[in-house]
Formats: structure tokens, sequence, C-alpha cells
């Protein structure tokens, strides 16, 4: 379904003078994403995660290499292909708060999509976004409120909302929960695999966050300096892998009391 074929990236150089040199942020990259999966990109922070998450959603146009959604071109496809994989990919961003109007309702947030993509009469959009409330956890009778009224957890269940209102076949989860404390990370991450499991889609769920890509993934992609470095096809896998950068990440993980280090490699997941 998501075609990444030897995908390169450098940021052009700044400078009004002297021109910088570019800066390389990804080499090489190639994976495929099929539908129903969801697939962990795990990586520290600065080594090309968010950049390659721009890239599948269209936002930032690769230096080599070419990324294919369901057949189609994410970039040099017809504007009706374009329109579709628009369609089809949606985005959930680490940063809850700027990822909304802060002027719009609840409401209009997650209509928004419903308002570009479907033609549905006011009382067919106001019933579908009650509906898309409720699937998040919130109430029907939040649709009116504004983003200030919302705690962090749940904005991001509005933003949430709106990547699944259109039944996307592809949703980038962008450190989508990094953000959030370890209460709300955990509630989010099971809401998410509710709505994969209600609907089939895929995920592609970026984090520096290892327990978190092994909670959800089903597979996980190890990212370091802008190339792949280990590609784990199960959680356990991973738990298992002798690749020193897989080893560093998992034993940074934080232990679940202060006093206590769980034997990680033969906990169940
Ligand atoms: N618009 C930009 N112009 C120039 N350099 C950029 C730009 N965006 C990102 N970079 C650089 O590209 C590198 C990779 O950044 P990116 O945000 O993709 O990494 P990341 O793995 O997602 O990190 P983090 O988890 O901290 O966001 C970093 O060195 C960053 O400074």
């Amino acid at each position: 379904m998501l075609d990444v074929s030897h995908v390169s990236h450098h940021y052009a150089g700044g400078g009004r003078l002297w021109r910088k040199a570019a800066v390389p942020v990804l080499h090489d990259i190639s994976f495929t994403l099929e539908p129903g999966v969801c697939l962990g990109l795990l990586g520290v922070s600065g080594t090309g995660k968010s950049t390659l998450g721009k890239i599948i959603l269209g936002l930032q146009r690769p230096t080599a290499g070419r990324v294919c959604f369901a057949g189609h071109d994410c970039y040099t496809s017809d504007r009706r292909s374009l329109h579709s994989i628009r369609r089809e990919v949606q985005a959930v961003f680490q940063d809850c708060y700027s990822a909304v109007n802060p002027l719009m309702t609840a409401g209009q947030i997650i209509g928004e999509p419903l308002r570009n993509y479907e033609r549905l009469s006011p009382l067919e959009q106001k019933r579908r976004v009650a509906e898309l409330l409720e699937q998040v956890g919130l109430q029907a009778s939040d649709v009116d409120k504004r983003p200030a009224a919302f705690s962090g957890g749940q904005l991001q269940r509005i933003n949430i909302a709106r990547a699944i209102a259109l039944r996307p076949k592809l949703i980038v989860l962008d450190e989508a929960i990094s953000s959030l404390d370890m209460v709300n990370q955990t509630q989010i991450l099971s809401l998410l695999a509710q709505l994969r499991a209600d609907y089939g889609m895929s995920y592609l769920f970026i984090t520096h966050h290892v327990q978190a890509a092994l909670t959800i993934s089903d597979r996980i992609i190890v990212m370091d300096a802008g190339q792949i470095v280990y590609t784990a096809n199960s959680p356990q896998a991973l738990m298992k892998s002798q690749h020193p950068l897989v080893q560093q990440l998992i034993a940074a993980r934080l232990p679940e009391h202060p006093s206590r280090r769980l034997d990680w490699s033969s906990s169940s997941l």
C-alpha cells in the first residue's frame, strides 16, 4: 500500500552572503507498509523521523527517491490521484495545541475533513461528528467547546477524531503521545489499538519511545543518522536484537519502579 523507495533528503543550506552546505538528513530509505499493519519508526531525536513523516504526508518533497501510495506517486501523480491520497493518508502530530485552530469548536475541527471531502447534509455531519467524539472517548455534548476547554489528552483525542473522520487507510502518528503524561499515553495507545481493530487502518507510528513502539507496532524500523539500521518483524524480535543501538534504546527504558530493573528481555509485552 505504502511504498517508500530509496528516499534521501537534504535541507538546503541557509545564509545570505555565503551559502551554507546542505544538511543531509535521510539516506536511501526503503520500506513498504501493508494494509492494516502498524509500523513503528523508532529512533533518537534528530535522526530524520519527522522529515520522513512529512515526506510521506506529501509535505516535503524528497531530494531523491519515490513515495507511492496505492500505486500512485505522492508527488508526481495527477491532481485526482493526489486528492485521493490526501484523503486516504491522515496525520496526528505531537503538539496537539498547535494542530488545531483555537477559535474553532471541537465540532468544527472534527468536521473540517468531512466538509472538505464529503457532501453531507448539516444533520448528517452533526451525527457523524457526535459519533466520532464518542468513538474517541469524549462526549457528544463536547461539540461546542473550544480547544482551551480541553486537556492535552482530550485535545489529542480530538485530533485523532479528525484524522479518522474520513476512514483513511493510513495514519502517520508523529510522536502523537510524546507530549502526554503516562496515563494519557497508555489510554491513547489503547484507543489507537481499538480504532485500528475497528477500521483496519495502517499506522506509521513515529516515536523515540521504545515501550510505546513495542506496545502498538507489528513491525519496527529503527533509524539512526538518517538511515534504517535495523528492522524487527515483531516486537519480540526487537527485544531480542543484538544491534548495539537497539540494545541501547531498550536499556534506556525507565524501569516500572525506580528500585527495580526488570529483566526486559524476558518480560511479556
Ligand atoms: N526545515 C529544516 N531545515 C533545515 N534542517 C532541518 C529542518 N527540519 C529538520 N532539520 C534537521 O534535520 C534533522 C532531522 O530532523 P527531524 O525533525 O526529521 O528528526 P527527528 O528524528 O524527527 O527528531 P525529533 O524527534 O527531535 O523531532 C535535524 O538535524 C534537524 O535539525
